[in-house]
């Protein structure tokens, strides 16, 4: 069990149950399936992670979903297509379980946040800069004593064109306005198969907060991959092996 000490409060965060009354998966990707590695290509798919997402998909008639701070194609490709339904770069992207596909309308400032970033990123080594279309990374893993200077840019070009500031694991994102994986977690259970069922989110980054809240405000649950910390969530998992364990719990437990 883990104890977490705030201001005047102590958080006991339990790992989840794998008895569940008709669940509703959310899944991130980075943290929460897939391990960090020092960069966003080095993550690839593997056998287990895509023989029980499978699985899952097919024992819980559909109502899995993968809510990723990467894209569609991304998610795909990591997750070897397990993920009928998926909402990439941090709400911007929807994918239904019939393949109809919504994505955000992207103010014509970002494609310059792009430029100064590659900008940035030319006479530092190590510095990584993503495109997503709908929102673009800064990534300073492998450069940290960057951190401090491209935090100052990512701050000055929010303010400078009213993209949203989106942190994340050694990453700074500037992001098209409008939505996050609340709102996605909140429009797929609106829809079939996932109507009337309960959302369960599962998450290690402060994006997947937004997601949290959202699956507690529709009678679920947050649960927390990673340390402790204040948090949306109610439980909590150690770490990929201990999600990778209890999904296949939860896949193999017969309601
Ligand atoms: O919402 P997620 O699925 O957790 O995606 C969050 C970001 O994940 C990726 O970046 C992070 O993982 C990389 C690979 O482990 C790591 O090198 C990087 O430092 C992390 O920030 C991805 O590249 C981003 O686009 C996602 O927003």
């Amino acid at each position: 069990m883990t104890m977490l000490h705030a201001a005047d409060q102590t958080i006991e965060l339990e790992p989840p149950p794998a008895q569940l009354v008709r669940p509703a998966l959310f899944l991130d990707m980075d943290g929460v399936l897939a391990p960090l590695a020092p960069t966003p290509s080095q993550v690839g798919p593997v056998a287990r992670r895509t023989a029980v997402l499978e699985a899952l998909d097919q024992r819980l008639g559909g109502r899995m979903a993968i809510l990723s701070g990467r894209t569609l194609e991304e998610i795909d490709r990591i997750s070897g297509g397990a993920a009928r339904s998926a909402s990439g770069v941090h709400g911007l992207e929807r994918r239904r379980r019939d393949g109809e596909t919504e994505r955000a309308r992207v103010p014509e400032s970002l494609r310059n946040v792009v430029t100064a970033f590659e900008e940035f990123a030319r006479t530092r080594p190590g510095i990584l800069v993503e495109d997503k279309g709908a929102s673009v990374g800064l990534h300073y893993r492998q450069a940290p004593e960057s951190r401090e200077e491209a935090t100052a840019l990512a701050t000055r070009l929010a303010g400078e064109t009213g993209l949203m500031q989106q942190p994340g694991h050694m990453v700074l994102e500037l992001k098209t306005p409008g939505a996050d994986k609340g709102t996605a977690l909140t429009a797929f259970m609106t829809e079939p198969p996932f109507t009337g069922s309960v959302p369960i989110m599962l998450g290690d980054d402060l994006t997947d907060e937004f997601a949290f809240e959202a699956a507690t405000a529709l009678g679920g649950f947050g649960v927390l991959v990673g340390p402790a910390r204040q948090t949306a969530a109610r439980y909590r998992l150690d770490d990929v092996e201990a999600v990778l364990t209890w999904l296949e719990t939860v896949e193999e437990t017969k309601a």
